[in-house]
């Protein structure tokens, strides 16, 4: 056993978390309490946990419960529970280190301007750390429930980059916090003051918050009575009260509290089920996507309660993994407390609740498009301004990931997705809004994939439908060509990439008909220029042919109907995979005055040159380099020059 007192560093990461929150937070010092709580809250849910199955935990003392205690004198608050605690180990991975992955990149992310940081701090989250928002000194101690009395450990910090750690004997089991304020947090010493802190953030955690009273004031002629611990909180579970009698500020303060988010929820769903299982669900929306939303790791945010009972975060047994953002409680009466955490992820009761749970944070995320689809009659600007719009630019493509994974949801989702298109930049435009402004005669739903949406825009691809008047959608995110894969129909309508296969759009527009016998009498009249290109490039294409897509661009590149899109291929290289080249077809535009030149000449270089340039250009107009960058450069001066 390690007895002897050590000083260690903290992790890179935590000091400039500590310099980021004490430089962002400075007026919002007192959710240093609330943080506190919720871990004392933690460790008592934890340990309630684990004694369901070894009652000795207890050790005699199941009056779980949170302390707090201030002396003025002394100018220290102290926070103890008697939770699960923590051991030596265990202090030393969770109290100066912060093991969530991403950690580093994300602080790589900051620009360094305080303000510009500061928002990112809710993003992070500071839990424990908070202490160094009003504290110059912090001194925990703690023991682990069920380990020997010799195995407690004493962590002190000044918040500067170090911290002393030390083994010593506690009895009592649980973690107890000392802060040592700093001058400028004298407020926090008064109890009123945390009491009120208190009632705002914790009254709605299940377990007792308890304080000394004041002493009462002596009546004339007997002694003065010694204050008495009170109760400070409700400590009722807010999920198990009726809806009617919780304001907008409980819900949202109980949010922040289980959210560990410092802004107010963006909406939030509280039901109670009842059918072959009852269940209540208390979840949340939060208004901003947290740092690690896209690392594989991700936190789950959703805690399972059984008879109030916590029993384990959520995985993805209690709620899809493109759901992952959501927060919040679900609690059942249907599942045993004392079982293994395995066997309660088969259960069928956690299956109906997954489905319950994944049908309604749905439902709730229609009403709000609904809601934004109304003001988007009234007011387009309106519509960007919406909750759902917030939403949308939050978690919009977690829900694309929800229709690559939940089959069984599929339409419900593709119904939620917003777009940009060649209607509007902003990701507003739903698949329903498409299909209502079809042109006559369309019966697909077109989009183009690209690098960026300045990429997609400028696209050649559009040329021929914005001619037409087609509304074309805009895809620019990489998740979007896994999207598009899963998502073949919407509506009963196909959907199908502008930049694969051949292009038919005959049956579309006035003149279908005779556009079809001119198309056909450019690809007779193109056919030498074909040639030349087609030789020219050699294994470079596919296939060399007459677009029907461009009007002005003298060439673009598409795919083969069943190829990967050329976006798709270079988003799988920068990923690092091996996967073979892809030989994309050419389409030249015969009317081009380049296609034409290059038709009419003799020199075998000049139409190497003409057609390795009109190749480059259209890999340049899809965003991406050419293969020799510096070679096209020479070449394009050459023709400049000319
Ligand atoms: N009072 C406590 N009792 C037992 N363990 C604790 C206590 N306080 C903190 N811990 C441990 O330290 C870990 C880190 O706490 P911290 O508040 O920094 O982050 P967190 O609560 O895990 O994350 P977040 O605040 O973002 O939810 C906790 O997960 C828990 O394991």
């Amino acid at each position: 056993m390690t007895t002897t007192k050590e000083t260690r560093a903290f992790q890179t990461e935590v000091k400039q978390l500590l310099d980021l929150m004490i430089h962002s937070l400075y007026s919002n010092k007192e959710i240093f309490l609330r943080e506190l709580i919720s871990n004392a809250s933690d460790a008592a849910d934890k340990l309630r946990f684990e004694a369901t199955t070894d009652d000795a935990l207890f050790e005699g003392d199941s009056d779980l419960h949170v302390y707090i205690d201030v002396n003025k004198e002394n100018r220290t608050i102290t926070i103890r529970d008697n939770g699960i605690g923590m051991s030596r180990d265990e202090v030393i991975e969770h109290i100066g280190t912060i093991a969530r992955s991403g950690t580093k990149e994300f602080f790589g992310r900051l620009s360094g301007d305080q303000e510009q940081d500061a928002h990112l701090i809710g993003q992070f989250g500071v839990g424990f750390y908070s202490a160094f928002l009003v504290a110059d000194r912090v001194t925990l101690t703690t023991r682990r429930a069920g380990l020997e009395h010799e195995h407690g450990v004493r962590w002190e910090s000044a918040g500067d980059g170090e911290y002393e750690l030390e083994t010593i004997h506690r009895d009592g089991r649980g973690t107890e916090i000392t802060l040592h304020l700093r001058e400028e947090a004298d407020e926090f010493l008064d109890s009123w003051r945390l009491k009120s802190i208190i009632h705002k953030y914790a009254d709605h955690i299940p377990f007792p918050i308890r304080m000394l009273g004041t002493p009462l004031p002596a009546a004339e002629g007997e002694e003065e009575k010694p204050a008495e611990i009170e109760t400070i909180n409700q400590a009722s579970a807010l999920w198990t009260r009726s809806k009617s009698d919780i304001t907008d500020e409980e819900y949202n303060n109980f949010y922040k509290h289980i959210g560990h988010d410092f802004e107010d929820p963006l909406a939030n769903l509280h039901q109670r089920l009842e059918g072959k299982y009852e269940y209540t669900l208390l979840l949340y929306l939060p208004k901003r996507a947290p740092f690690d939303l896209w690392q594989a790791e991700a936190k789950h945010g959703v805690k399972l309660y059984v008879r109030r009972v916590f029993i384990m975060e959520a995985t993805e047994d209690l709620l899809p993994r493109y759901l992952r953002f959501v927060r919040g409680v679900m609690d059942t009466n249907d599942l045993p407390l004392n079982v293994s955490r395995e066997i309660l992820q088969q259960s069928p009761a956690m299956d109906a609740m997954k489905k319950g749970a994944t049908k309604r944070v749905l439902g709730l995320l229609e009403e709000m498009a609904d809601k934004a689809g109304q003001s988007d009659g009234e007011n387009q600007d309106a519509a960007a301004n919406t909750d759902f719009a917030d939403f949308w630019a939050e978690f919009g493509n977690c829900l694309k990931e929800g229709v690559i994974e939940d089959a069984g949801n599929r339409e419900r989702i593709a119904k939620l997705l917003r777009f940009s298109s060649t209607t509007s930049d902003e990701q507003s435009v739903s698949l329903s809004d498409y299909c209502a402004r079809m042109v006559e005669g369309q019966d697909t739903i077109y989009y183009i994939t690209a690098e960026s949406l300045a990429a997609a825009k400028h696209s050649p691809h559009l040329e021929v439908f914005r001619k037409k008047g087609i509304e074309v959608i805009l895809l620019h995110d990489r998740i979007d060509e896994w999207l598009t894969s899963h998502l073949n129909e919407f509506d009963g309508k196909k959907l199908q990439s502008i930049a694969k296969g051949e292009l038919d759009l005959s049956g579309i527009g006035e003149n279908a008909e005779q556009e079809q016998k001119e198309h056909e009498e450019k690809v007779k009249a193109a056919e030498p220029a074909v040639k030349k290109i087609t030789e020219a490039l050699g294994d470079k294409v596919k296939e060399v042919r007459v677009t029907d897509r461009l009007t002005e661009s003298p060439a673009c590149l598409v795919s083969d109907q069943f190829d990967m899109s050329s976006n798709m291929e270079r988003i799988l290289k920068q990923a690092g995979q091996n996967i073979p080249d892809m030989k994309p077809i050419l389409e030249i535009n015969p009317d081009h005055e380049l296609v034409i030149r290059l038709a009419k000449m003799r020199s075998k270089e000049k139409i190497a040159d003409y057609a390795s340039i009109l190749f480059d250009q259209a890999i340049l107009a899809e965003g991406a380099l050419p293969e020799d960058p510096a070679g096209f450069v020479r070449k394009m001066n050459a023709l400049l020059a000319q």
